[in-house]
């Protein structure tokens, strides 16, 4: 976490990107299929927002750093399967429980609705 950034929520999910030319969705970074953390950061200086997230196991690997646009859509497709489209790809985050989810999307809509 840079200088200037608060944490917002922390959560445990699999980062999933969707692979939009075989329409299957495929698991974030390299290695073994393990859960991340996953964490909402703010940077009030800049009245910026992002999320950052980073394998548990093995080795802290980040597997998404997405800045978040004003007016992006936060989609809660499941109660534990949340995605968004930034300008290059679709991002899914398959929560390892529902209120981890819960706390995300909240926290994520306390973010977007700030704009
Ligand atoms: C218009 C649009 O972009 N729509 C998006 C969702 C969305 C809505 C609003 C704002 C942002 C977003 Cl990303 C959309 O529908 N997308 C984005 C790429 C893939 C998908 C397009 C079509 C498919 C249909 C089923 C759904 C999907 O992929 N789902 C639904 C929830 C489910 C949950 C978990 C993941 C993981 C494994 C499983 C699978 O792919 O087999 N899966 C899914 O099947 C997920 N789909 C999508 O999420």
């Amino acid at each position: 976490m840079a200088g200037g950034e608060t944490v917002l929520c922390s959560a445990r999910a699999t980062v999933m990107i969707y692979d939009d030319t075989n329409k299957k969705w495929v698991t974030s970074g390299s290695g073994p299929n393990t859960y991340s953390h996953v964490q909402l950061l703010h940077r009030p200086a800049a009245g910026a927002f992002r999320v950052v997230a980073r394998k548990m196991q093995p080795d802290q690997q980040v597997v998404m750093n997405c800045a978040l646009a004003r007016g992006l859509r936060y989609n809660q497709a499941t109660a534990s399967f949340h995605q968004w489209r930034d300008a290059r790809q679709v991002w899914g985050l398959s929560f390892c429980t529902r209120e981890d989810a819960a706390a995300f999307a909240t926290a994520m809509q306390g973010a977007l609705g700030v704009w």
